[in-house]
Parts: structure tokens; C-alpha cells; sequence
């Protein structure tokens, strides 16, 4: 995204809605490699760092000022949120991080490389992985490279607790640790006024795109969030579901997020 493209207008919300903006982290080393990252923490690759400048470029010539913003304890989302709000000149506001945002847990997929997944498993049962609502990737063992590094780094020093660790999580499971958050900390906090932004995950933000709009679980197989460009939510301030048109309003010309999610969708497809 330019700092040139039309965006919608800023405001937080008037009358009868709140607005909230959410963003997927910009690239980061993994996706650029094309591996499975999940709870392995990754940094941002350098274009990963350009698309949340440009992000936060976005949305501060959309006027938006932010009262809180919520993310991961992964540090691509952390740097993600970090440069948007460096852009914006909003770095007092407060942040909380939480491991309820992560990404999904990959499992035993976890470092392996989506392509070869695919030569060795098929391009079915990787989109199953990938895309299917409640079936979960294989767990992850020991054996896995990254497991120890995983399950002894320190940014899980605050949870989850060793016996709730997971070894795996479909989207369903995902949602189930994420819609608590969701529920009982943002949304009290969206009924004070407050603008929110979020910087997360492609699946933990599927996960909170299904249940705002209400997707099957089919429906949201299809969907698949771009890196960096950030998008907005116009909520009814009773039912706290989207209005007409208030669904996943992406801060970015129509085509570049078109391409940006095929892209995501193609990362299992041989060039
Ligand atoms: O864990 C990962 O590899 C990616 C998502 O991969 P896909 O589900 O799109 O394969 O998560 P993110 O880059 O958003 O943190």
C-alpha cells in the first residue's frame, strides 16, 4: 500500500457504531521462506518491516488516532504494532500482549516448509492443515527442532500454563482461546468508546473475522488475510456485529489486497 490510495474516512465511530481496526503482521523471515511458523517466534523480514511502515503511513493519512491496542506476544506482531504507532506518533498509548492472540499453534508442521509438505503429503491434505475449521495439524514432538525453543521461551512466562501448553491447535481451537479475549477484555473496553487497534495473526484473526460475521465453518476456508494492510470493522453498538458494509473494509486499493490474498492462498500451489 502507497501512502497515496484513497482510504476511508477516520473516525471511531458515531451515532449507533464503534469502529475497530485490525491487522495482520507485516511479512515476516517465515512467510518469506514459506514455513510453517505458528508459536515459533520469528522476526520480520525487511519487507515485513516496509508493510507495517506503510501501514501505519496508511492510517495516519486516514486520520485515525488510537486510545489501546491489543497484541500477540510474538514479536512480528509486536514490531508490526511497534512501527504502525512509531508512524502515527502514537507510542504512549497503552499496549497489552497476549498469548490468546497468537498465531495458531502448528504443530508438528511447525519449520517445515509449505511447498515440500505439499510434494510429501499432497496439496489436499495441506489445505486440510491449513484451511479446514477443525482439523488440526499433527502435534508437535520433541523431535521437532523447534519444540524445546518453543515451549521454553520466555515470552510464555505468562501463560499458558505448562499443563494448557498446546501441542496443536485447528482454527477451532484457536477461537476457543481467542473469543474468551475477545469477549471479556476488548469488547468491554470497544463499549467505553475506546478505538482499538489489534495486531495479530492470519488465524487468529480468522478466527475473530468468523465470528464477527457470523462465517460458516466452510466460508471461512476461503478466507485468506494479506500481511500489513490493515482493515476495519463498523459495529452496530448493541448486537457489536458488523452494519451494512461494516465487514473487513481492508485500507487499501481493492486490487493490491485481491492480489495479497491469492498470494496467501497460492503459498501451496507449485509456481
Ligand atoms: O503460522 C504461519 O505460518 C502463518 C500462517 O500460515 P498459513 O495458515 O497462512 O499457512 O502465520 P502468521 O504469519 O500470520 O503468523
Amino acid at each position: 500500500m502507497t501512502s497515496k490510495q484513497k482510504l476511508p474516512c477516520c473516525c471511531k465511530g458515531s451515532g449507533n457504531t464503534y469502529k475497530i481496526i485490525m491487522v495482520r503482521h507485516g511479512e515476516s523471515e517465515w512467510n518469506q521462506k514459506n514455513l510453517f511458523c505458528g508459536w515459533y517466534n520469528a522476526d520480520l523480514s525487511a519487507k515485513g518491516v516496509q508493510e507495517a511502515q506503510s501501514a501505519g503511513k496508511a492510517l495516519k493519512q486516514a486520520g485515525h488516532k488510537f486510545d489501546l491496542a491489543y497484541t500477540s506476544v510474538l514479536m512480528r506482531a509486536n514490531k508490526t504494532l511497534d512501527a504502525i504507532l512509531k508512524e502515527l506518533g502514537q507510542q504512549n498509548i497503552p499496549i497489552q500482549k497476549t498469548w490468546r492472540l497468537n498465531e495458531r499453534h502448528y504443530g508438528g508442521l511447525t519449520g517445515l516448509n509449505k511447498l515440500d509438505t505439499v510434494a510429501k503429503y499432497g496439496e489436499e491434505q495441506v489445505a486440510i492443515w491449513r484451511r479446514s475449521f477443525n482439523v488440526p495439524p499433527p502435534a508437535i514432538t520433541p523431535e521437532n527442532p523447534y519444540y524445546d525453543h518453543i515451549i521454553n521461551d520466555p515470552i510464555y512466562n505468562d501463560g499458558p500454563a505448562k499443563n494448557e501448553f498446546p501441542m496443536f491447535e485447528s482454527l477451532e481451537l484457536t477461537i476457543k482461546r481467542t473469543l474468551p479475549f475477545w469477549n471479556d477484555v476488548i469488547v468491554p473496553q470497544i463499549k467505553t468508546g475506546k478505538f482499538i487497534l489489534i495486531a495479530a495473526h492470519g488465524n487468529s484473526l480468522r478466527g475473530l473475522v468468523k465470528h464477527l460475521d457470523n462465517m460458516s465453518n466452510e466460508e471461512i476456508m476461503q478466507l485468506n488475510l494479506p500481511t500489513g494492510i490493515p482493515f476495519m470493522y463498523t459495529l452496530n453498538k448493541s448486537s457489536l456485529k458488523p452494519v451494512e458494509g461494516g465487514s473487513l473494509q481492508f485500507l487499501g486499493d481493492p486490487e493490491t489486497v485481491r492480489k495479497a490474498m491469492e498470494d496467501v492462498a497460492n503459498q501451496i500451489k507449485k509456481k
